[in-house]
């Protein structure tokens, strides 16, 4: 047993060969397989061999690792107590070792302690050793920075994930994201996880990924952008390339949405967010039916599926493609109910057998009671038919019929001209991203709301405006240039966007933005498009920075000379390692030590090989999961810094709804009702505020009551009219 350095530094090579023809719908590839291979794939040691070296010089770690002081505790309690202890005492001293090992390396001990598998063989990275830049991206679970690492000065996006350091469900659910980023690196079209950042006294993590300059969401909105047919084949043939790999190694990615395709400078698309990953076999637990952003999610999550397949994320690719036409999302519901009712409305309603094979627990509460015919061909009526027939495909209701990602790829649509363009000939544009497109939002509705003299919401709007523009600001100072300042184009004759593209679709017109901004607009666009081009781009030329990556085999390099901070250890750590220590220093006999030390290697890998059965595992975060209902994010609510809310907080009325026996649309009218009451109370709650305290300034001079009426009546008039609106 070597140093974990030296042995991180072996010869290069990929760590992961693609591999399409390993999936198909009806069978996957052996979770366990995967993971071991996950786990114990020594070419990612390669990968990162650099600040291997590094990392593990800071630590203490020696060339000859051994003799470590944890060794010595396997010898005590291990493989010398076999005949004494039962197997369960033997595992869970192994993995009180492995976890004591992982916080001498500097993992804090609520990791170690819940989620070891995620970290095993990673030594984390420094948070000094970074610059934070400015805020690029905000989620329901996450922010996500821009930062440079100092000592490469690459770029890289930093994302903080919440979750609640105490609660073990919380930390495994945050630590599956890991997991299942690393089962799937290393592919051009899935983002590059360089390693996290925390320390053994922090209660955060921040997950370091290579920085990608703007995401579909980002561009799909963006008035100065247009994609031609070549572009947007470029783009689903990645996205279906980066779904090959993740079906390939066993993974959904359960959140398919343009946010979370980012899209380099270089043109080349990456799947990111695996925060709702999870793995897929035919015999796994049932799983959650709440994943999916609301827009992207398909029919059979809505009907409550609790046995699904990666066809989950055909139809999310199937919305995204669609909307690369659209520029907008396609099916925009604002609850369950109203979802699904779109999605028959659009696609049809599926046939009478669907219905009677279904086990999917609200199929009988959504049943519409007269079939949908599609109306997907007159939506999209000058759509070339290959085009469209790899759409309808994709947006099928049955998920059987959407065939698979290596499917997809070879479908006509792929094989007929204009053919799909090379990403590094894509227009290199302003970074762009879900949070510019946010505020383009944001803008446009506060003109709006200006224009409707909406004094409340304006303001509202414009504090959020300004924390964004503090970001921006921040970015700018750093050579980046944010899209947001150029001000919507967007008037209906200057958003002749999506050109060629755009053209194919029927659906609502895009909302018209005032014409004052457009001549705003457009020395703002010029600029900013000369001062990128200005910017340096720091993410070419430099090396590849990394994670530490260590081979499974790490022995006790780090626990035998710890750090001096390494001195304070946690308990777990001492709990762990004294005795082992003892036993060393008082000079045990070298042979049995070595002995005992390859014993508990062939445990530690047979313990690993057990973590590599992820899907179990997975089958308790997939519970935490039930928790939270993804919706689309209220980018007001989380700016206004409240504490984050699960997602899916804001549909109001689908819980209590979908309780009842009602066919859908009794379903919708009560639904529409119920929204439109909560409008009027809004409104009521409003005049509370602005109409209360001027009563109470009256000072009970009831002389002035009459006027009052009639200005709180008049406000609140004004107020239905708007919501009709
Ligand atoms: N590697 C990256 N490089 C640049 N920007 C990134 C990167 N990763 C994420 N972002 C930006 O941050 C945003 C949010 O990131 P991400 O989707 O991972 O967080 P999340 O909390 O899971 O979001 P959501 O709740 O919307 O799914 C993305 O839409 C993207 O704009």
């Amino acid at each position: 047993m070597g140093c974990a350095a030296s042995k991180g530094a072996a010869t290069a090579s990929p760590a992961y060969e693609v591999s399409s023809s390993s999936y198909n719908v009806s069978g996957s590839p052996s979770a366990v397989a995967l993971s071991a291979e996950l786990v114990l794939a020594p070419g990612l040691a390669s990968i990162w061999s650099r600040p291997v070296r590094l990392e593990a010089l800071e630590l203490g770690g020696d060339e000859d690792g051994e003799s470590g002081e944890c060794a010595g505790k396997v010898a005590a309690t291990g493989p010398g107590a076999r005949g004494n202890s039962s197997s369960g005492t033997r595992l869970g001293n192994l993995y009180r070792c492995i976890e004591g090992e992982q916080v001498a390396a500097g993992w804090p001990a609520w990791l170690s302690a819940v989620a070891a598998e995620a970290v095993q063989g990673w030594v984390p990275l420094k948070a000094e050793n970074f610059e934070k830049l400015g805020k690029i991206g905000q989620g329901t679970y996450s922010s996500v920075f821009q930062a440079r690492n100092l000592e490469t000065g690459r770029l890289v996006a930093l994302k903080k994930v919440r979750f609640d350091s105490v609660e073990p469900e919380s930390v495994r659910f945050m630590a599956r994201e890991i997991q299942i980023l690393r089962r799937l690196q290393r592919h051009p079209n899935v983002v590059g996880l360089e390693g996290l950042i925390t320390s053994r006294s922090s209660c955060n993590i921040y997950l370091v990924f290579e920085y990608v300059d703007h995401d579909l969401a980002g561009l799909t909105s963006a008035p100065d952008v247009t994609f031609s047919e070549p572009q947007i084949k470029c783009y689903m043939r990645q996205l279906l390339l980066g779904l090959e790999h993740c079906h390939a190694r066993g993974v959904m990615h359960r959140d398919i949405k343009c946010a979370n395709l980012l899209v380099s400078n270089d043109g080349e698309l990456k799947v990111a967010d695996f925060g709702l990953a999870n793995l897929f076999s035919p015999a796994a637990q049932p799983l959650t039916s709440r994943v999916v952003t609301l827009w992207y999610r398909p029919p059979e999550l809505l009907l409550g599926a609790t046995a699904y397949e990666p066809s989950v994320d055909l139809w999310s690719a199937g919305c995204v493609f669609a909307e690369m036409y659209a520029r907008r999302p396609i099916l925009q519901g604002r609850t369950e109910v109203e979802q699904i009712h779109k999605i028959f409305k659009l696609c049809g309603s599926p046939p009478d057998d669907y219905w009677r094979g279904a086990s999917m627990s609200h199929a009988a509460v959504f049943r519409p009671q007269h079939p949908y015919e599609s109306r997907l061909r007159d939506t999209f009526r000058s759509m070339p038919d290959t085009t469209f027939h790899l759409l309808s495909t994709l947006l099928s209701v049955e998920p059987a019929a959407r065939g698979t990602a290596s499917s997809a790829l070879v479908s006509e649509y792929f094989r007929t001209q204009p053919y799909a363009c090379e990403p590094s000939s894509l227009p290199k544009y302003a970074p762009n991203k879900e949070m510019d497109a946010k505020f383009r939002e944001d803008s446009r509705r506060r003109n709006n709301s200006r224009s409707h003299g909406g004094g409340e919401a304006a303001k509202r709007l414009s504090k959020a405006h300004k924390s964004l523009q503090d970001t921006s600001a921040a970015n700018q100072r750093h050579g980046h240039v944010h899209a947001e300042e150029s001000l919507p184009r967007a008037d209906g004759a200057a958003r002749k966007d999506g050109g060629e593209a755009s053209m194919f679709v029927d659906l609502q017109p895009a909302p018209v933005i005032s014409k004052r901004h457009d001549t705003d607009a457009q020395p703002c666009a010029r600029q900013m498009s000369r001062s990128y081009q200005e910017a340096p781009r720091f993410a070419e030329h430099l090396p590849l920075s990394g994670p530490v990556q260590l081979t499974a085999s790490t022995g006790f390099a780090w626990a035998k000379k710890p750090r001096p901070d390494a001195a304070k250890t946690t308990a777990t750590t001492k709990r762990s390692c004294s005795k082992g220590s003892r036993t060393n220093n008082n000079g045990s006999d070298p042979a049995r030590t070595t002995t005992t030390a390859t014993s508990y290697e062939v445990e530690k890998q047979e313990m690993i090989k057990q973590w590599a059965q992820v899907a179990e595992a997975f089958s308790t975060s997939e519970a935490y999961n039930n928790r939270f209902i993804t919706e689309p994010v209220d980018v007001k609510q989380l700016k206004s810094g409240k504490k984050h809310k699960a997602k899916g907080e804001r549909v109001e009325f689908s819980g209590p709804l979908l309780s009842q026996s009602w066919h859908v649309d009794e379903l919708l009218q009560k639904h529409e009702q119920q929204i439109r009451r909560a409008g009027r109370r809004s409104w009521f709650h409003k005049g509370d505020h602005t109409i209360l305290p001027l009563l109470m300034h009256t000072g009970g001079n009831f002389l002035k009551l009459p006027w009052l009426i009639l200005i709180a009546n008049a406000f609140f008039l004004t107020g239905s009219k708007r919501e009709q609106h």
